[in-house]
């Protein structure tokens, strides 16, 4: 693992920037791309290492995929398209990739492994599986099935009715999957919106998928067609950009082309409320999710209360936001967002031991933390934990702290921003 050493240059952040490609949208299109019929031409791909593991996944299941400098270019043949890999699918550091890939082999008439790194082995793997299970697939796997390294022979499933005991788009998505391959209509209950790539995009591949107040409903065995995606930016990667902007002195930073699906925008919400200069300009463009310009000022915050439904339409920038309230006056409590605790690491706990040992007044409860600001960011050595977004945030504090900072573990980064050093550079030089 490298160090890195980022000196105390406190700069201004300033300039216009383009952030790669919607993570979760990128999964998705090659996922439908594949499936369908006819030839997807992807735009504005991110080639971070998640989604290039699901390519790679993709080119193992027999789907012909090109990859080419400006777009991706995925040859569906239909569901049956897919073939039985010969060898093992590397899902890498990649939950999506692993959940919802597990919903497209459910219905697959024949076998795979999935296997991933030391991160995705610890990551939950039951609030898939079981459900898959109930619907016909045979998953087993590491301690009784909940683990990977996974195996999974899929075949004739049963479409399902089931209220989803976590707020999860992986879930949500994986059965969306599943279902599509049911003789029935399968309904899925959230307990609260997540983000809602998949049903877009089923309907983007001309599917049908409804929506009433409680549930989300679809009809099996529908055929989908090709489509033209063009990404949107990844506004979990703006998020890091618009919060440098927002805490450091003399900043103004424009974000163009950036993702404004309302299932995603908790962070506009959060500065809003903290009282920050943001200024969002939606682009026109009919498309089937919404993108447009945001512009974040330096700022005088204040801390705020962040929980409920808003929660999973922030969930991956919640370590950023920790950063955030460290530089707001007041208190900011974090709660309803367990769900940390399984992602790439512990991100309450990480975020706590490393925004601690910089200076910060930050404690974790059990489904969140609480903040108390405005501190002062000291120097001193911290850890990623092989996590992309705590490198990222590690780096920001960086920005802000009164001494060097030594940051081990920033290759997590290129997980979702391979380019996310060359993009800071451009704004603080
Ligand atoms: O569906 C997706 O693309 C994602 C859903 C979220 O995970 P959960 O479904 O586990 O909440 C999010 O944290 C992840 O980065 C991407
Ligand atoms: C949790 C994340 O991704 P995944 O679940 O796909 O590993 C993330 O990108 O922050």
């Amino acid at each position: 693992m490298n160090t890195i050493q980022l000196d105390a240059k406190q700069p201004s952040i300033r300039g216009r920037l383009r952030v790669p490609g919607d993570k979760s949208i990128s999964h998705r299109a090659i996922m439908f791309g594949a499936i369908g019929n006819g030839k997807t031409v992807i735009r504005n791909f991110l080639k971070g290492a998640d989604c290039l593991s699901t390519i790679s996944c993709f080119k193992k299941l027999g789907v012909e995929i090109e990859e080419k400098k400006e777009e991706i270019i995925v040859n569906g043949k239909g569901w049956d398209g897919l073939k039985e890999p010969a060898s093992i699918l590397d899902v890498g550091n990649s939950g999506t990739t692993t959940r919802l890939l597990l919903g497209v082999l459910a219905g697959r008439p024949f076998h795979s492994i999935l296997i991933g790194d030391s991160s995705i082995a610890k990551r939950p793997m039951s609030r898939v599986a079981d459900p898959l299970r109930n619907m016909g697939a045979i998953i087993d796997g590491r301690e009784n099935g909940q683990y990977t390294p996974l195996s999974i022979r899929g075949g004739k499933l049963q479409a399902i009715d089931f209220t989803m005991k976590v707020a999860s788009a992986q879930v949500k998505s994986a059965l969306l999957f599943a279902g599509l391959q049911t003789d029935g209509i399968t309904t899925i209950m959230e307990p609260v919106p997540t983000r809602d790539h998949t049903e877009r995009m089923i309907r983007q591949f001309e599917g049908e998928v409804d929506r009433n107040e409680s549930a989300i409903l679809l009809r099996g065995r529908q055929n989908l067609s090709n489509a033209s995606v063009d990404v949107p930016g990844d506004i979990s990667s703006a998020a890091f950009f618009m919060v440098a902007a927002a805490i450091t002195p003399n900043s103004e930073v424009t974000i163009e082309s950036v993702g404004l699906n309302p299932t995603r925008t908790g962070i506009i919400e959060v500065l809003e409320r903290m009282g920050a200069y943001i200024q969002v300009e939606p682009d026109n463009t009919g498309e089937s999710e919404q993108k447009g310009s945001i512009v974040v000022k330096s700022s005088d915050l204040k801390g705020i209360e962040i929980s409920g439904s808003l929660i999973p339409r922030l969930i991956d920038e919640l370590p950023i936001i920790a950063l955030l309230a460290t530089q707001a006056s007041g208190t900011t409590i974090i709660k309803d967002a367990a769900e940390l605790k399984v992602k790439e690491t512990n991100r309450i706990d990480a975020v706590v031991n490393e925004l601690t040992s910089l200076g910060a007044d930050i404690e974790a409860t059990e489904d969140g933390m609480i903040i108390h600001g405005k501190s002062t960011i000291l120097g001193g050595k911290v850890k990623s934990y092989g996590d992309h977004r705590m490198g990222m945030m590690l780096v920001i504090a960086s920005l802000i702290s009164s001494d060097t900072i030594y940051l081990e573990g920033p290759e997590a980064i290129k997980v979702s921003y391979p380019e996310f050093f060359q993009d800071l550079e451009t704004l603080t030089k």
